[in-house]
Formats: structure tokens, sequence, C-alpha cells
């Protein structure tokens, strides 16, 4: 039996790769792709990312680096994607992970087995080849932006528009927008991304949204915005933290809510702001005009909420992703609704030996958290710390989900969500926790 088997090298997998080979506990790493980075590689022929040509990461370098592997100086303090993809490269090669992972190499299923663990079957991409192999444990690392969220339902006349839809995960260029009138849906990262490079070429861009939402631009007073937010000031005592937010919120007003739209989609001030300069400025110059969320189509125009309506040639859907485990029977584990319920946003309670990787959306970067993810599985599997029982954990799902519906509107946006600092302290105390059932003293 293989000791673990690790699904995905994107930025998630190889962290884990990396703790596991230090670890010295056996692994084998498998790649749809023929490259590391997932997401991050552009025009990956895994047919997974959604990056676009002109990405950039929107949470700065210091915040997204490995804490093993820092970033090169000379990066710039916001990397574009193939800064990134060399990034990972160069962190697989300084670690000697690549010959430890098996490329074009697609996991097919996931079966608990009989008597523990796991049977995981992989089909090898050019010769077709199946192979199961059964393992002690499983991480899964397969990424959750790439299967398009579409509105569901369609809105009304979806299906007649005469104009072109098409969701930002297969944006890549500006070309097909020169011209254009485009309509953008959402305001996240994407969204605010997309808006600004059609709104240089288009003839029109508007920026449709269901609710209103904080802008922050990306440096402050010389300083990557997102030191700010997730900085021990912005966690400290109450009072400080909402000074800080409301100093930086403060920043943006204005510029950001309004346009007679509701509020923004979170309940207390520090949750979620969007990171773009371009669009505050390019709002500000009119470039792109904001519209309420749309209400229905009518051949080619699209009539939005507030009674307004615009000819429209292409939309552009920025509406999120499903996570999705294709290689997982729902009876394991289930991504209804946008909602996985993990332990700590890792371990499924009734399946030992599974764990998931990446699967959090913070305000912050993803990348030194999978890192600290994977040293807590490391953890587990080594049995330095064990898992309480799985009351204990079904309560802590339940707790993280009250405490999301406490902060957010409902939204499959807000599912996965957690603060970098909490939840690095949460993992912190996770691994410093030891779980395991004291021995029982029996008095003479
Ligand atoms: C437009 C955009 C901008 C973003 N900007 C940021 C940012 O600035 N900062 C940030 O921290 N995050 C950002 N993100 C989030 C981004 O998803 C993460 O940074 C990162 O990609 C997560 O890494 P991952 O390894 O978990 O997933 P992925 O990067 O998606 O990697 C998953 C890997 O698993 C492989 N795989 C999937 N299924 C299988 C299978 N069945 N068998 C074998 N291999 C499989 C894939 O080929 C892929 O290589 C952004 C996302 C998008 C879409």
């Amino acid at each position: 039996m293989g000791e673990v088997c690790i699904i995905g090298a994107g930025s998630s997998g190889i962290a884990a790769c990396q703790v596991l080979a230090e670890r010295g506990i056996g692994f084998d790493c498998f790649e749809v792709g023929s490259e590391v980075g997932g997401n991050w590689r552009y025009g990956n022929d895994n047919n997974m990312s959604s990056a676009y040509r002109s990405l950039h990461i929107n949470t700065s370098r210091q915040l997204m680096q490995y804490a093993s592997y820092p970033m090169a100086e000379d990066l710039p303090a916001y990397p574009s994607h193939f800064q990134i993809a060399r990034y990972f490269d160069d962190f697989v090669d300084h670690f000697g992970l690549r010959e430890r992972i098996t490329f074009r190499t697609e996991v097919t299923a996931v079966r608990p087995a009989p008597g523990g663990g796991y049977e995981v079957t992989t089909r090898q991409r050019d010769c077709g080849t199946e192979h199961t192999e059964h393992y002690h444990s499983v991480l899964v690392a397969n990424g959750h932006h790439w299967n398009p969220r579409w509105p569901d339902p369609a809105f009304p006349g979806a299906d007649t528009f005469t104009g072109e839809q098409v969701h930002s995960h297969h944006y890549r260029e500006f070309q097909p927008y020169v011209g254009k009138r485009v309509l953008v849906l959402g305001i996240g990262n994407s969204a605010c991304d997309i808006a600004v490079e059609t709104s240089r070429v288009a003839e029109r861009t508007f920026l449709a949204m269901r609710r209103g939402a904080h802008i922050l631009p990306k440096y402050l007073f010389g300083v990557p915005t997102d030191h700010l937010t997730t900085s021990p000031v912005a966690k400290g005592p109450f009072w400080l933290r909402r000074l800080t937010l409301r100093l930086l919120l403060a920043v943006a007003r204005g510029r950001v809510t309004g346009f007679g739209l509701p509020e923004p989609d979170h309940k207390v001030l520090s949750a979620h702001p969007t990171i773009s300069d371009d669009l505050l400025t390019r709002l500000g110059h009119g470039d792109i005009a904001v519209r309420p969320n749309i209400a229905r189509f009518e051949g080619d125009t699209v009539h939005f909420v507030d009674g307004s309506s615009e000819r429209i040639d292409v939309v552009v859907y920025c509406t999120g992703y499903r996570i999705t485990f294709p290689f997982l029977d729902e009876s394991v584990i289930t991504s209804a609704d946008n909602e996985v319920a993990l332990f700590h946003r890792v371990v499924p309670p009734d399946h030992p030996g599974l764990y998931f990787l990446g699967l959090i959306q913070p305000l912050g970067a993803i990348m030194p958290l999978a890192e600290a993810q994977s040293h807590w599985i490391a953890d587990l599997i080594q049995g330095r710390v064990r898992l309480p029982g799985t009351a204990a954990m079904h309560r802590e799902i339940r707790e993280y989900r009250a405490a999301l519906r406490r902060r957010y509107v409902s939204s499959k946006r807000h599912t996965i969500q957690v603060d970098f600092l909490d939840y690095l302290a949460e993992l912190r105390r996770a691994r410093a926790v030891d779980s395991r059932p004291k021995p029982s003293v029996t008095v003479q």
C-alpha cells in the first residue's frame, strides 16, 4: 500500500509535496497537466486555468510566497502570472520535487477501501493506461477555480439574447472586445480586471453587480494594501482594528458604494474588499459605467433591475466557480451549494485519511495557508497530533458556518471564506493541540 496520494500539482499540491518530502513521508503526486502551477500556468494544457494574459496577483508577493521559499526581492510587489508560474517552477526544482510528480496523469476515481485507506485510479493521458493503487491517505488539491458557475436559474431571455455570453473562465485577451459594447457581471477580482481591460478598447463597458463593494487601491502610503489589511495591527484590539479598517475604507469611500446599489455584500467592515487601483480610476473617469443586476434579456438588449437598459454585444459572467470533485462519489463528499463540510477546512470528519488542501477563500493569499495546512496534515499522518471525535469536528463546522452567516450575506461566494492571520493561528492551534485520548489510570 502506498503511503499518500496527492491529487494536483498546483500551488497547493506542490506545497504538500515539499512538506511531506521534508518530513520523510512517502507520496505519489498526480498532475493531469504537463507542468506545475495549475491556475497560474497561462494556457495550461490541463484546460482548467482561468488565467488571462494580463493577470497579475492581487495579493502582494510578500503575502503570497511560501514560508519555506521566499520570492526573489527583485520581483514586483504584484507579479504577473508568468512570474508566478516561474516561481513555482523554481520551487519544485529547488526542492527536487519535479521528478516525484507524475504528469499528464489524471486521477479519475477515489474510493474508500474496505479495510481502510483509499483505492485511487489514474489514467495516463497519452496512452490511456489505467492503474489503481491503494493509499493510506489522499490529499485533494484539485483547485476550485476551474468549473464556471453560471447564474442559476439563468436570467429571463438569456437563451434568446442575440449577443454573446461568455464566462470569465474563458476570457483570455482583450482583442475580441475591441469596439464592442461589453457588460461585465460581478464585482470580484476577475470582474474588476476584465472591466478595466475591456474599457480601454471597447465602445462602452458596463459593470453590473447585485450590491456595492469596497475597492481598495493596491498601495496605501507606499505599502501594498494587503499588508495593512492583514497586519497584526489590523488584527489587534477591536477598536484598533476597526479604526485601521475604517481608515482604509475611507480612502475608497464614495467611489465604491452608492450608484443606487444595495450596501456591500458583507455585514462587517473587515470582509473581502477587492483590490484594484485601475478600477477606481476608470470608474472616476466614467470609462466604466456601473449598473445594478440584470433583470432580463430581450433581443440585443439587457434590462437592469432599476428599469434602465443597454444594447450589449457581449456579456462576461464573472459569477465565480463551482467546487467540484469529479473523482469522488457524492456519498463521500458533497459540494452542494458550494459548501464542503471540513473540520478546520481540511478534514471531512467521517472519512479518515482524506484531506483537502487550498479549499479556502482567504482575504490574503492561498499558498502559505496551503503550506500550513500541509504541515498539520503531516502531523496527523505521523500521529504527532490526533483529531478530536467526529461529533466535535461536526460542531466546529457548524460554528464556522454560523460565523460566516453572521458576517456575510447568503452567497455561494462566501462558503469557504477565511481570514489570513486568523486562519494561520487556527492551524497553529490545531497543530499544538494533542487530542489523543489520555491513557486511563487504574488505581489499585
Ligand atoms: C483570475 C484569478 C485570480 C486569482 N488571483 C489570486 C491571487 O492574487 N492570490 C491568490 O492567493 N489566489 C488567487 N487566485 C486563486 C487561485 O485559484 C489560487 O491562487 C491557486 O491557483 C490555488 O492553487 P491550487 O493548487 O489549490 O489550485 P489550482 O491552481 O487550480 O491547481 C490544481 C491542480 O490540480 C490539477 N488537477 C485537477 N484535477 C486533477 C485530477 N483529477 N487529476 C490530476 N490532477 C488534477 C490541475 O491540473 C491543477 O494543476 C486567483 C484565481 C483566479 C481564477
